[in-house]
């Protein structure tokens, strides 16, 4: 099968395009990170090209974001520089019926949590692959930690009942490193009865930067599916 008839491809490419066509000129967007957020940035790179969209800026959440943004030719800014984000659009790992997620799949998610939580309309964009009834059904929790306290926040992660892994880079020897210089440990729950109460009490643990739980953050989640062979959009 060729590249371009990938159907996860295919789905990640529509759902990408639909929140890029949700954007409306002179808007401030939050730009998110990962594989189908790239294709939200590269479209309104698109928009903003052809002259259809005007007075655009980003905020990424990420290297990878901003570099995605230089590349698709659109204009960045601060947190410093801009008091408010009229739309952001970012990937998940899972999203569960109450449109709580599990972030940071890529390490960007306490950069994404800053940016995705002050969005006024906060869009998610996941391929159906993503969609459980549970959170921490599928995916481990990714936890940023300071180097320095990786071996107490290890130990305390276990005796709240995570299965720890710190995140090993891929193509490079040793740990992945945080665009912020730190590590993240990748921690598996049985199940997480309560995505609230588990993300305050991970964040509270001494040398944690910030968990991948998202709770009342996002307005909608757009899922790319695939009906009778073509990529649709559904809306949550
Ligand atoms: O949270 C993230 C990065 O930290 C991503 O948004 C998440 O991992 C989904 O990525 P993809 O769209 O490539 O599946």
């Amino acid at each position: 099968m060729s590249d371009a008839m990938d159907p996860v491809k295919l789905m990640k490419q529509q759902v990408g395009k639909a929140a890029a066509d949700r954007v409306k000129s002179g808007s401030i967007v939050g730009l998110g990170t990962g594989s189908t957020t790239a294709f939200a940035i590269q479209f309104l790179g698109d928009r903003i090209k052809s002259g259809e969209l005007t007075d655009i800026k980003g905020v990424p959440t990420s290297f990878q974001a901003s570099v995605l943004a230089k590349q698709y030719g659109i204009p960045l800014t601060t947190l410093d520089e801009v008091e408010r984000i009229h739309i952001g659009i970012d990937g998940a790992d899972e999203v569960d019926p109450a449109k709580n997620l599990i972030k940071g799949g890529g390490a960007a998610h306490t950069r994404e949590k800053v940016v995705d939580s002050l969005a006024e309309e906060f869009i998610v964009v996941v391929d159906q692959s993503k969609i459980v009834d549970a959170l921490g059904s599928t995916f481990p929790v990714p936890v940023e930690v300071l180097p320095m306290a990786i071996a107490p926040v290890m130990r305390a992660l276990e005796k709240l009942g995570g299965k720890t892994d710190l995140r090993m880079g891929v193509n490079k020897d040793g740990p992945v490193i945080t665009d912020q210089g730190n590590m993240v440990i990748d921690t598996k729950f049985e199940s997480i009865a309560n995505p609230p109460e588990l993300e305050a009490i991970l964040n509270n643990i001494p040398g944690v930067l910030e968990n991948g739980i998202f709770v009342n953050v996002t307005d909608l989640v757009l899922i790319g599916e695939i009906k009778d062979g073509q990529p649709i959009v559904r809306e949550m």
